[in-house]
């Protein structure tokens, strides 16, 4: 079809945005449930199969490997197949990927299931993007954007919580891995669905023509300000923090404060859950009033003294959490509300500095900016668990001695630091004559 015959169609009806809005957010949920199904076995892994922090670290880091490796071509494949089969085949790698670690203990293919994992998710990623873009240009697309990441972020939820709905499945590691297959599954049919959906309505409404897609080009890099490499710095170190220590949590709180795998799942969930809940509405209320390099100080600040707190604040009183799927528990204060905070700034940092990207790179430099965005970040998220890991391996981290997972605690601390240092640096540029406006509620300085 030509961009003339196409013009001439109806834009997709709102009952039409939503299926492939909710079909494409099935298939990130699933995405997002096997990246994160595999912290609630780190425990049964070192215990029931000799697993070490090393080797935890290492299978782990084996995602962000692979994401630096395939968002280099990403772009291509999604341009070349288009985003309906591109997002299932995507969607099929991430089930064999899931498959491959529920199959054996062996480290070697658990370390290759991971790596396949970051081949199918990354790009995955991309092509959701890509998809909600063409449905929802010029229509609600930040909220079709919100509504998406927030359903991916229930899937993280949701592995956590299956530490206590699914509890019986921990009596092994391997089970709860074949659930993480299962929902996986389920997301290769929503993608399946999307295909056919897109494919039945191919011809009969204007879908527009794909844009060209995250696609990375290393020349011109040195062409984004500044700010934008502040803002990248600032990614790196907030996921390559907030991330790995995700991934370690729920070990963590069983180990070094005596919790009970299920009470560590609703703690460890309680960073999805408010991210579920407050990104969107951070999201309107930075629209309003701006001010975007200060919040995102606010939030490097406010993060700085959690995993310090978490190491030697005394528990507290115990606290009854109910939440919904995962039933209630006693949790200590102290932790409790380390994670309510650290759930507000995994809220607040994505949803102001995703967006303040789109303000300081031009438009046809977008998609670019964000591949390189994201590629740092894996790198970080990649290189982070194996110093943590190393940290708890050298200071013989474990139930007898909760006191060697401090130094890993201090790591992410310093690279929390580092984290103030870069938001610090854009709030200073941004204040200064060279501002392109984050500050302003508009995104623009007034002429
Ligand atoms: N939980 C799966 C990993 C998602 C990585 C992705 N590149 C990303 O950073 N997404 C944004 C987010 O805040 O989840």
């Amino acid at each position: 079809m030509t961009d003339t015959t196409a013009h001439a169609l109806p834009r997709p009806s709102p009952a039409q945005r939503w299926l492939a809005l909710i079909l494409v957010s099935v298939a990130m949920f699933g995405n997002y449930y096997v990246y994160d199904a595999f912290g609630p076995v780190v425990d049964l892994l070192r215990e029931q199969e000799g697993f070490s922090y090393d080797q935890i670290s290492m299978i782990f880091s084996a995602y962000s490997v692979a994401a630096v490796l395939v968002l280099l071509v990403g772009g291509y494949v999604i341009d070349r197949w288009g985003t309906k089969r591109a997002i299932t085949l995507f969607a099929v790698i991430c089930l064999a990927a899931a498959a491959l670690m529920a199959s054996t203990a062996r480290f070697e293919t658990m370390l290759a299931g991971r790596f396949l994992l970051g081949l199918g998710a990354e790009p995955l990623i991309v092509a959701a993007t890509a998809v909600l873009a063409k449905w929802f240009k010029g229509k609600e697309l930040s909220f079709a954007f919100g509504i998406n990441l927030s359903i991916a972020r229930l899937g993280s939820a949701s592995a956590d919580w299956s530490t206590s709905f699914a509890s019986p499945l921990y009596a092994n590691w391997q089970d709860p891995l074949w659930l993480a297959t299962g929902v996986a599954a389920v997301g290769v049919t929503a993608a399946m669905l999307y295909w056919t959906t897109e494919s039945r309505l191919e011809g009969r409404v204007n879908l527009g023509q794909a844009d060209a897609t995250d696609r990375l080009e290393l020349k011109g890099m040195y062409a984004f300000s500044a700010s934008y490499w502040y803002i990248v710095g600032l990614c790196v170190v907030f996921y390559a923090t907030v991330f790995p220590f995700r991934a370690f949590a729920i070990d963590y709180f069983q180990q070094a404060h005596g919790l009970d795998r299920e009470t560590a799942g609703m703690l460890s969930s309680l960073l999805p859950v408010a991210a579920i809940v407050v990104t969107p509405l951070f999201g309107l209320w930075v629209d309003r009033v701006g001010r975007r390099s200060l919040f995102m100080a606010v939030g490097s600040l406010a993060m700085l003294p959690l995993f310090v707190l978490v190491t030697y604040a005394p528990p507290g009183p115990d606290i009854g959490i109910w939440i919904p799927f995962a039933g209630s528990a006693q949790v200590p204060l102290t932790l409790l509300l380390v994670m309510l905070m650290l759930g507000g700034v995994f809220s607040l940092i994505p949803a102001v500095m995703w967006p303040s990207v789109a303000y300081i790179v031009r438009e046809n430099r977008l998609g670019a900016a964000y591949s390189m965005m994201t590629l740092c970040q894996q790198i970080g998220v990649a290189l982070v668990p194996l110093a943590v890991g190393r940290f708890n391996t050298a200071f013989a981290a474990g139930p007898g001695n909760p006191a060697g997972y401090a130094p890993g605690m201090w790591f992410y601390t310093a690279l929390a630091g580092l984290g103030l240092a870069f938001s610090w640096l854009l709030w200073r540029a941004e204040s200064g004559p060279g501002a392109h406006g984050l500050e302003y509620s508009s995104g623009r300085k007034p002429e």
